[in-house]
């Protein structure tokens, strides 16, 4: 018979999970006290904490343990490096049925210990509940590495706004899912099981001196809206500046037949969330590293306007009627 959670207990499961995580210099005291200890090398810590709930980020018939584990630490690892900085650790928070396989379980702690194995990080501690679905609350820890942080609120008019990473591609995976499509277009599926975001792009653009910087979450427009917003001033994109990848038109191709969508590729890569590319702006004259692709412009004003018009692209609100 299948081994569930339930059979193994709290402290059963918790050692099962932590087994598979590595020692790390970051980590000076991980899991098995009341609390870890995580080196800080630059003495400012930068923190986050993202949620994943079943049923709303994902469904276990859509993602397995790998994927979700492999998400849950990307998209706290996007908003680490979307700061400039490296993530170092991350807390587990793990709620889930009694009747969950242990496999499960044990899957997606391989998917965690994976992605964090991308960026040199490890799980440092979490806690471990009972619920009657999954819920995962991830916390990342990170370090700036002496570079200054890069936040939201540095925008300046004459900047230019550029974006890194895939855009769309995890929008068209779920429109695929939702519309109960079974065969093709597995790179944009791929990319809403498990996003890649671009993590060394983060602390580069640092680097070379980018005044405001977010990781797409919640849809292009929507969180250039937040930078725009923060910084006072207006973001102009060119819609033709971006580059829209083949597998993306493939896919809108497929779901416009099956009449799931009623848009261009383009509007997925406004709009679309979950991909985790990075978007900053830079003053004019910066010389941007291969990947970065330049599609506007920072001016005076307020808002986000895409090709001289201010744009009808809405994100992901968990709160809205649609959502
Ligand atoms: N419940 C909360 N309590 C305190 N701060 C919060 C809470 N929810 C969000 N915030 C803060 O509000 C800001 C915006 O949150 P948001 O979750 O939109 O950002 P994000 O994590 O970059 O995006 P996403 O969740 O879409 O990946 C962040 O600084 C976040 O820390
Ligand atoms: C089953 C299922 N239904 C819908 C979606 C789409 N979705 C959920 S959250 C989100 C935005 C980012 O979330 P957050 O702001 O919490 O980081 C998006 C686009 C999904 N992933 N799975
Ligand atoms: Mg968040
Ligand atoms: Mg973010
Ligand atoms: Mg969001």
């Amino acid at each position: 018979m299948l081994s569930t959670i339930g059979d193994l207990g709290e402290f059963g499961l918790i050692a099962r999970m932590t087994a598979r995580f590595p020692h790390t210099d970051d980590v000076i005291l991980g899991p098995g006290d009341d609390a870890a200890i995580v080196r800080a090398p630059d003495r400012r810590v930068v923190a986050t904490t993202d949620m994943l709930v079943e049923g709303r980020h994902f469904r276990r018939d859509w993602s397995g343990p790998r994927d979700i584990g492999h998400k849950a630490a990307a998209q706290n690892f996007a908003d680490i490096a979307a700061m400039g900085a490296r993530p170092t650790a991350l807390l587990l928070g793990f709620a889930a049925p009694a009747g969950l396989p242990v496999s499960w379980a044990e899957e997606f702690a391989e998917g965690l210990r994976a992605e964090c194995a991308l960026v040199g990080a490890t799980v440092a501690g979490g806690d471990t509940v009972r619920s009657d679905s999954i819920t995962l609350a991830i916390t990342a820890l990170g370090d700036l590495q002496g570079v200054s942080a890069v936040r939201r609120d540095g925008a300046r008019p004459g900047d230019v706004v550029a974006v890194i990473g895939d855009l769309g591609l995890s929008a068209a995976g779920l429109a695929l899912f939702l519309a109960d499509s079974t065969v093709g277009h597995p790179e944009c599926r791929a990319a809403h099981r498990r996003p890649a975001p671009p993590y060394a792009a983060g602390p580069a653009a640092a680097e070379l001196g980018a005044t405001a910087m977010l990781d797409v979450s919640d849809g292009l427009v929507q969180d250039l809206g937040h930078i725009a917003a923060a910084s006072r001033v207006r973001v102009e994109l060119q819609s033709s500046a971006l580059l829209v990848p083949a597998v993306l038109s493939d896919a809108v191709r497929t779901l416009t037949r099956l009449g799931a969508i009623e848009c261009a590729p383009v509007d997925l890569m406004l709009a679309g969330g979950e991909d985790h590319a990075l978007a900053a702006t830079f003053p004019e004259g910066t010389v941007l590293p291969p990947g970065w692709t330049v599609i506007g412009r920072v001016a005076e004003g307020e808002g986000v306007v895409v090709d001289g018009a201010p744009s009808d692209a809405r994100g992901w609100d968990h709160f809205s009627v649609t959502s």
